[in-house]
């Protein structure tokens, strides 16, 4: 951000001499004022006084201007909810309003003019896409159907550790990311890439896409300054591009390789894999242009499971380890239900899911405290509307604070504590159904996540594996880092790194 401090403040002080008088619109006396918020410079607003670390930031400006305060950034207007109460205004009550995004510049290029599941407006395109990814793609039908997939994948994870890493540090992010993304591989195109070129695209993924998160996450000269947008000052129009164009030369690689299977064999019987799903909607729809899904749908759908869901799901799952690195009598306590659950001469299935009460009662508290989406995924009305008993403008960027939330010591006894066993009081009701605006890691209303059934059965499965398989312990001498990177995916700053040992003492459990 310190570059983007040097452009914002040289913009101020040029533009500074030739200050004009803001004029306000006059608002009609019945209409509620915009929220309160802090007064920045003229014309940059408040753009110099953005921080590095906006979950802090953030949640200091709620504590002094309440649940509801504006951002004046350049042309841009920010609004900051972080109560429950004004989150269930939003998300719920006017849904429909608040069921667009507010899509950056460099996400604009990256989701080809801002389509997919993730990044669409309401509109019929996207509610076909949410359809087939919910309904067909992750139905509990297809999930269950899709469960060897992902058990080749974790259990080549364990192999792998146990071959060749023990007593060695691993990167956890590295490990979480590359078992989920071929997870998510496997489930794209059921499992069809395998081998060196499997492995190969995977690495070549892995690069783009946590280039493309940091990219996200670099504020914009263009995005608050729109007559600036066409100079590209940061280069974060073009450096995405060039990102872009490698992961479409990935994708089109993957879909090539379909097309041909499809034209010449026609769809496989009870295959489910996205590609399989897209190209036979596309097939059973090509005379009707309204519902017809284009290559860029195709694409982007890609996008968003890889992109989206990877990087969220494997932050989800490295913070879990981290807390249980961090309080080793819950360790402790997991590793014994595991032993109860699953037994020391058996490997761990999902079928043992349902039953791991206390591991599920972890993540929970992990997703509470290190929520991999913090700030949710920017909305953006439509129309002008009344929240909180304040007006947000059409077209307003509308955060959700759903970090500071879960947080917040008025709602939460201890927040800062782990304790999983607040999950495990069932008069709670302390799931992420997006019923609870306690509690809502997957947000909530017509865009709250959409893989979340897929989130759920990964981040267990995988949890489940790692900790029945292995002791992990810190390198020597290795303090426990929890310092939090601010972007739209929440990321430690300082990535954990671990030691396995093997837990168990058959070693066939482990070919
Ligand atoms: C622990 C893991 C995950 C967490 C915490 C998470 C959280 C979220 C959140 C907070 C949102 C925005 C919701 C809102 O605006 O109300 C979201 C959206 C979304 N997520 Fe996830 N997610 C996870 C994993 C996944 C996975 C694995 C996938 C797919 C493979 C996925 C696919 C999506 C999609 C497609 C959307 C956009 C939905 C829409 O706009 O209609 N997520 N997720």
């Amino acid at each position: 951000m310190d570059q983007f401090y040097i452009i914002a403040l040289s913009i101020s002080l040029t533009l500074v001499s030739i200050i004009i008088l803001f004029i306000k619109k006059p608002t009609s006396s019945k209409s509620p004022p915009l929220p309160p918020g802090p007064r920045g410079l003229p014309i940059v607003g408040y753009l110099p006084y953005i921080g590095k670390n906006l979950l802090v930031q953030f949640t200091e400006l709620a504590h002094k201007y309440g649940p509801i305060y504006k951002l004046h950034l350049g042309h841009k207007l920010w609004v900051v909810v972080s109560s429950p109460s004004i989150t269930k205004e939003v998300v719920r009550d006017n849904d429909l309003i608040f069921a667009n995004r507010a899509v950056s510049i460099g996400l604009r290029v990256a989701t080809y003019g801002g389509s997919g599941v993730v990044w669409s407006p309401n509109e019929p395109g996207w509610r076909l896409m949410r359809k087939i990814f919910v309904h067909e793609m992750i139905s509990p039908s297809s999930l269950e159907a899709s469960y060897n997939l992902r058990k080749d994948v974790v259990r080549k994870t364990i192999r792998n550790i146990h071959h060749n890493k023990i007593g060695k540090a691993i990167q956890m992010r590295d490990l979480c990311f590359l078992t989920v993304l071929n997870i998510v591989i496997n489930l794209m195109w059921g499992g069809t890439i395998e081998g060196e070129e499997g492995e190969r695209i995977v690495t070549e993924f892995n690069i783009v896409v946590e280039k493309l998160l940091d990219l996200t996450g670099k504020g914009n000269i263009s995005d608050f300054f729109p007559f600036l947008a066409g100079l590209d000052l940061q280069g974060v129009k073009r450096n995405m591009e060039r990102h872009v164009e490698c992961m479409d030369k990935m994708f089109d690689a993957v879909i090539d390789l379909y097309q041909q299977r499809f034209n010449g064999k026609g769809i496989e019987q009870g295959r489910k894999d996205l590609l399989q799903l897209l190209l036979k909607h596309k097939e059973d729809n090509k005379d009707d242009s309204e519902t017809g899904l284009t290559l860029q749908q195709f694409r982007v759908m890609m996008m968003d499971f890889i992109a989206g869901g990877t990087s969220a799901q494997s932050t989800a799952i490295e913070w879990a380890m981290a807390e249980l690195l961090k309080n080793p009598e819950i360790l402790a306590k997991v590793q014994q239900e595991l032993s109860d659950v699953v037994g020391d001469n058996n490997i761990v299935e999902e079928s043992h899911m349902s039953k791991l009460k206390y591991m599920e009662a972890v993540f929970k508290e992990s997703l509470r405290l290190h929520p991999a989406i913090p700030f949710l995924i920017p909305r953006s009305p439509i129309e002008s509307s009344i929240i909180g008993g304040y007006t947000i403008p059409k077209r307003t960027t509308v955060f959700v604070n759903v970090w500071s939330i879960q947080r917040d010591p008025s709602i939460w006894e201890n927040p800062l504590e782990f304790r999983p066993e607040r999950f495990l009081d069932k008069n709670q009701n302390l799931d992420y159904s997006g019923n609870n605006f306690n509690y809502f890691p997957f947000g909530s209303g017509r865009r709250m996540c959409a893989g979340m059934p897929l989130a759920e059965r990964m981040s267990f499965y995988i949890l489940a594996s790692l900790l029945h398989s292995f002791e992990w312990r810190l390198p020597e001498g290795e303090q426990l880092d929890m310092a939090e990177r601010f972007g739209i995916v929440l990321r430690k700053t300082k990535p954990l790194v671990a030691l396995p040992t093997p837990r168990l003492s058959d070693s066939n459990l482990y070919a």
